[in-house]
């Protein structure tokens, strides 16, 4: 089991996503940008630390939404995810093949990692 932790970064009344690159697992899946938690860190630190590192800027969590497991077969992950504010810096994509700001009604529309379909759920209810 491997431990991931992913960002809803909300700006503006949207939602940030990004779409895996070709060479990434799970290629040309949308999913909420993070990565896998490092051994001595917490939630917060690694989510902060992995979306600097893929997309340039700096987030700040404020809410843990989430927390579930997905079995893909060959990978079993825990996916948490927390609400995250847009606090600076200018979005680069220093991992992902593309990313879109987009309305929560919207999100149906994109290919999403299967994992991610109960973090949806979720912010549904809290949006
Ligand atoms: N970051 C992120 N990963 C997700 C999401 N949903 C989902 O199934 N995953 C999976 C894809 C990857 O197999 C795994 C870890 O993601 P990662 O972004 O750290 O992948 P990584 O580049 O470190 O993995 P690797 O290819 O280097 O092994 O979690 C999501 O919303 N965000």
């Amino acid at each position: 089991m491997i431990y991931v932790v992913c960002a809803v970064i909300y700006r503006e009344g949207k939602i940030l996503i990004a779409q895996r690159s070709e060479k990434m697992k799970l290629p040309l899946k949308w999913e909420f940008p993070g990565g896998k938690l490092k051994k001595g860190e917490n939630e917060e630190q690694a989510i902060t630390r992995e979306i600097k590192e893929e997309l340039n800027i700096e987030i700040l969590p404020f809410q843990r939404i989430s927390s579930h497991t997905h079995d893909y077969g060959s990978l079993k992950i825990n996916l948490i995810a927390y609400l995250c504010e847009y606090i600076s810096g200018e979005i680069k994509l220093l991992e992902h093949l593309d990313f879109e700001f987009v309305y929560f009604e919207d999100l149906k529309g994109y290919d999403f990692a299967e994992a991610d379909i109960p973090v949806i759920e979720k912010l549904k209810t809290l949006l």
